[in-house]
């Protein structure tokens, strides 16, 4: 997996048009979505990340809480993002990771928002700049070579 974490004032999207056959189905409220003072997470879930999905899940948001704590952001938001790879994970196993991600931020006490998954999306993101705001980080499965 790869991500790209940006400390941001704010992160706000639309959702545009389909970029699946079959994204994920939203309520008209999902359309659009922002929220203020916000680690925006990026992700694109790999190919390789589809031998233990539990254990990226684990590795993801142990490093997503470690940058949280690090910039004192309390809000979270998972940016499914097919573009920081070239070895993407099937779209249903990347949905289900993602989805388990933003369960367990949740668990840990963060506000969390998803943006949807399988769309295409306009979105305005403002990055605060200090020398933590972008930050990112490549997890993979124990036992599997980092490309
Ligand atoms: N392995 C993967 N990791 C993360 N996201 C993935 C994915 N496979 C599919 N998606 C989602 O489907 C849209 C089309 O690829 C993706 N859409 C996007 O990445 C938008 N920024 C528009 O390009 C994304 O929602």
């Amino acid at each position: 997996m790869r991500m790209l974490l940006i400390h941001s004032d704010y992160l706000e999207y639309e959702v545009k048009d389909k970029a699946l056959k079959n994204p994920e189905p939203i309520s008209d409220e999902q359309r659009k979505g922002r929220l203020d003072e916000v680690l925006a997470v990026f992700m694109s879930v790999e190919k390789v990340d589809e031998s233990n999905p539990d254990e990226v899940v684990e590795k993801a948001v142990k490093e997503i809480k470690d940058v949280a704590s690090q910039v004192k952001a309390e809000k979270i938001f998972v940016y499914p993002f097919a573009h920081l790879s070239s070895e993407l994970a099937k779209p249903d196993v990347a949905l289900k990771i993602l989805q388990k991600i933003e369960e367990k931020l949740k668990e840990e006490g963060f506000e969390v928002k998803r943006a949807p998954f399988g769309y295409y999306k306009a979105f305005k993101l403002s990055c605060k700049g200090h020398p933590l705001a972008e930050l990112s980080r490549t997890i993979v499965p124990s036992g599997e070579a980092v490309s």
